[in-house]
């Protein structure tokens, strides 16, 4: 099904940005599994449209509504499903972009795959929305990891041009989860912050980098080819929309490297295997190796800006001119970094569940 992921843990993703809901049937949590539902809540709220600096305005309150696999505080073990109402809908600013189609964004794919009958309002399917279900599900998985002493944390490590280069340490990390822009360092974060509000005064978008850590997975998690670490995350990662770029450890910057620098050596602590550096991201053969695991993912800047561009109308097959009126995010990096941090718990609970089972 293309809108369901994992292999042990299985997340079935449903709904359009401006019907009457969106949500999540996860298959394979543990029965017993306690789930605090203040951190689901927190998690959402991290999320949410209308939190961050120009951000799309819509309002919801992203409350979902638990309808199975949940009992006094514990999941059952069988099918959980959560809906989400949409509630704040303005399906008029996508009058025209049904058949004016927004660079950019899904809209000729969508009419393509789907001959024309895909919900187009608000990018249905398509829409950043859809993070909402992932991070309702994801925050179940991050609580289950944390029982079991392994942690996911993310930042925004760039936007457009702003750098908040980093290593931090995990308490930093933790602080950061607390702040409205999920930035370590403020000063830097300001900085970002006039960015997208430069970019947005002139109609304009800019993208950027979140950097995501899952630290505590024991080694020996994943398979050598096509259930590597690396795929396992790639296909999350690349599930949430307006991602277009991802690299593990030093990345792309390996490809540089000299053999001596890039090697990780093993070293021994505490009577264990472990390594002096953590090039390769905690990978090995696709496998973990008991370092933390470090990828970043790069998000575009956001499709939909208030300029006038040229496009195409679809219906009567002539170039033509667009100007996007609604309500969008000026850059998306903010609030997907939830998302990423989700994802990232999903993969890494379906990965410790190929091999623990409670
Ligand atoms: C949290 C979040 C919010 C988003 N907000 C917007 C938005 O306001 N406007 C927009 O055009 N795209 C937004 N997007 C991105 C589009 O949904 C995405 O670019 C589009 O579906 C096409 O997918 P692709 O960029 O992965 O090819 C958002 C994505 C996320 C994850
Ligand atoms: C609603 C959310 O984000 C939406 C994601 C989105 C897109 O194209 O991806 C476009 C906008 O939709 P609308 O035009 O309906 O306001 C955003 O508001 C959300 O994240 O919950």
């Amino acid at each position: 099904m293309s809108a369901t992921f994992g292999n042990n843990l299985k997340v079935t993703i449903f709904g359009e940005s401006h019907s009457a809901g969106i949500g999540v049937v996860i298959d394979g949590l543990p029965a017993g599994l306690k789930i605090d539902e203040k951190k689901i809540a927190e998690a959402m709220k991290r999320r949410a449209p209308n939190r961050s600096v120009a951000s799309t305005k819509r309002q919801e309150a992203d409350i979902p509504e638990i309808v199975s696999g949940y009992f006094n505080g514990r999941a059952t073990g069988t099918p959980l499903t959560a809906l989400i109402r949409n509630t704040d809908t303005r399906s008029q600013d996508y009058e025209r972009t049904v058949e004016l189609l927004r660079p950019g964004h899904a809209d000729y794919t969508g009419f393509v795959k789907y001959h024309g009958f895909n919900d187009y309002r608000g990018g249905g399917h398509f829409s950043g929305r859809l993070t909402a279900p992932i991070v309702f599900a994801g925050s179940i998985a991050r609580q289950l990891l944390e029982q079991h002493h392994i942690h996911v944390s993310a930042r925004i490590k760039q936007i457009a041009d702003v750098m908040d280069p980093g290593p931090y340490s995990a308490a930093e990390m933790e602080e950061t989860e607390r702040k409205d822009f999920p930035v370590v360092d403020m000063d830097i974060g300001r900085k970002m912050q006039d960015k997208i509000r430069e970019a947005h005064s002139k109609a304009d978008s800019v993208g950027g980098v979140i950097e995501c850590a899952i630290s505590g997975l024991p080694a020996g998690l994943g398979d050598p080819f096509f259930d590597s670490v690396e795929s396992t995350l790639a296909h999350i990662m690349f599930s949430i929309p307006a991602v277009k770029g991802l690299e593990f450890g030093d990345g792309f910057k390996i490809a540089g490297m000299r053999g001596s620098e890039a090697n990780d050596t093993p070293i021994l602590k505490n009577g264990t295997v472990s390594f002096a550096s953590n090039h390769s991201g905690g990978i090995g053969g696709g496998i973990t190796n008991g370092m933390p695991v470090l990828f970043r993912v790069a998000v575009r800047p956001t499709a939909s800006i208030a300029q006038e561009q040229k496009t195409v109308n679809i219906r009567t097959m002539e170039e033509a001119s667009l100007r996007i009126h609604g309500r969008h995010d000026a850059c998306i990096v903010p609030r997907a970094v939830e998302a990423v941090k989700c994802a990232a718990s999903l993969a890494a609970a379906d990965l410790w569940l190929e091999v623990n089972h409670d």
